[in-house]
């Protein structure tokens, strides 16, 4: 299975986080400040980063890998600086607290990259719990502090990782908002292609996909479909039932077009669609089923609708307003010969002719 891009960050994190181990390992073995437990901490820790590696990389358990690296980090560090806290108070050597310390943040940092945001607010706060108390414990009287740079280091890591883990939560609240911009986005992109009356493509859209046909060199037809006598509905009946009216001749057309074709609503009463790959003969075809889906609609209580249809064609080269103007003609034509019928534009009727 390929890897994802957030894999393969997570298996080179692994890599140079062995890389960075063993680099530390080497520097204190040189320096002689490796405690007691670091020999088998720093081994076992290049262990299980390299396991984790390969479960990632050849046995593409990654998510296994991510939790297993997370609980070994926190199990490792939090003993870790019990350990070395409890060393820095009875031989009096801090850097093995400090140097711990320094590197807990990297427990959020790992599941806050790769793990779910709630187990990096839980790990934060966890460890933040862990230093306050470390802190609290050199207050307190069965304590003896002889190296009174323990308290200002606690202190100073206290409130380092305060600050970490408000940045941290900062990034959060970012990324939720930027993520909330991008689905309220993608939501208003969506409702501005859908006409909010029927439910099919709105003017917008329409427009667009008009625009995308004449850009291809392919042979593609438009329908012009108007609702005949609306007007009369309308005052008969009022708006609403006039709303209704559209809905359920909006239904019947969608019902007859094929799922590639485009149908919208272009305006008040008027509808298109936008039709390809098919000869004029099968656009005709089409065009007469919509018109009768329509005609066998029995709206309650208003009757029967019919609609009269122009058909016209992308011609590579016209505009938007000529392929719509040269529909129109047609439609025009349909209305003048007696509604309920359809009409193709006068280049295609020769071409249907001859
Ligand atoms: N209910 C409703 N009516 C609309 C809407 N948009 C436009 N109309 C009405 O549609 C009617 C269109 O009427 P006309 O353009 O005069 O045409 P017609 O009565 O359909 O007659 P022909 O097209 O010649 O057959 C007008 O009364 C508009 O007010 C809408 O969204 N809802």
């Amino acid at each position: 299975m390929p890897h994802s891009d957030q894999d393969k960050l997570f298996q080179r994190v692994l890599l140079i986080g062995s890389l960075v181990v063993v680099t530390i390992w080497f520097v204190e073995q040189t320096a002689n400040l490796l405690a007691y437990y670091d020999t088998v901490g720093y081994g076992v820790t290049v262990v299980v980063t390299l396991g984790c590696y390969f479960l990632s990389r050849l046995a593409s358990r990654t998510e296994l890998a991510k939790v297993i690296l997370f609980y070994y980090l926190t199990l490792y560090l939090v003993a870790l600086a019990i350990l070395s806290f409890v060393e820095a108070l009875n031989w009096h050597s801090i850097y093995p607290l400090a140097s711990t310390l320094q590197w807990m943040p990297i427990i959020y940092i790992v599941a806050f990259l790769f793990l779910t945001q709630k187990a990096a607010i839980v790990s934060a706060l966890f460890i933040y719990l862990v230093l306050i108390m470390l802190m609290a414990i050199t207050y307190t009287p069965w304590v003896v502090i002889t190296e009174p740079q323990i308290r200002v280091l606690l202190l100073n890591m206290v409130l380092a990782h305060g600050v970490y883990i408000f940045c941290m939560f900062a990034v959060v609240r970012i990324r939720q908002t930027h993520l909330a911009t991008e689905v309220r986005a993608r939501q208003m992109e969506k409702a501005a292609n859908v006409d909010g009356l029927t439910g099919l493509a709105s003017r917008r859209a329409l427009q667009k996909a008009m625009e995308d046909t004449l850009l291809v060199d392919d042979e593609a037809f438009l329908l012009i479909i108007d609702v005949d006598h609306f007007k009369p509905i309308n005052d008969t009946h009022g708006h609403v039932i006039g709303d209704e009216v559209l809905q359920r001749v909006a239904q019947a057309m969608k019902a007859s077009v094929r799922p590639e074709d485009i149908i919208g609503r272009w305006g008040g009463e008027e509808f298109l669609v936008i039709i390809h790959q098919s000869t004029l003969a099968q656009v005709h075809v089409m065009a007469d089923r919509i018109r009768a889906s329509v005609e066998r609609l029995d709206i309650e209580g208003v009757g029967c609708v019919t609609v009269s249809i122009g058909v016209g064609s992308f011609r590579l080269g016209d505009t938007v307003s000529q392929v719509l103007s040269n529909a129109d003609e047609a439609l025009y034509a349909a209305k003048q010969g007696g509604r309920n019928q359809v009409v193709l534009v006068k280049g295609l009727a020769d071409v249907a002719q001859g």
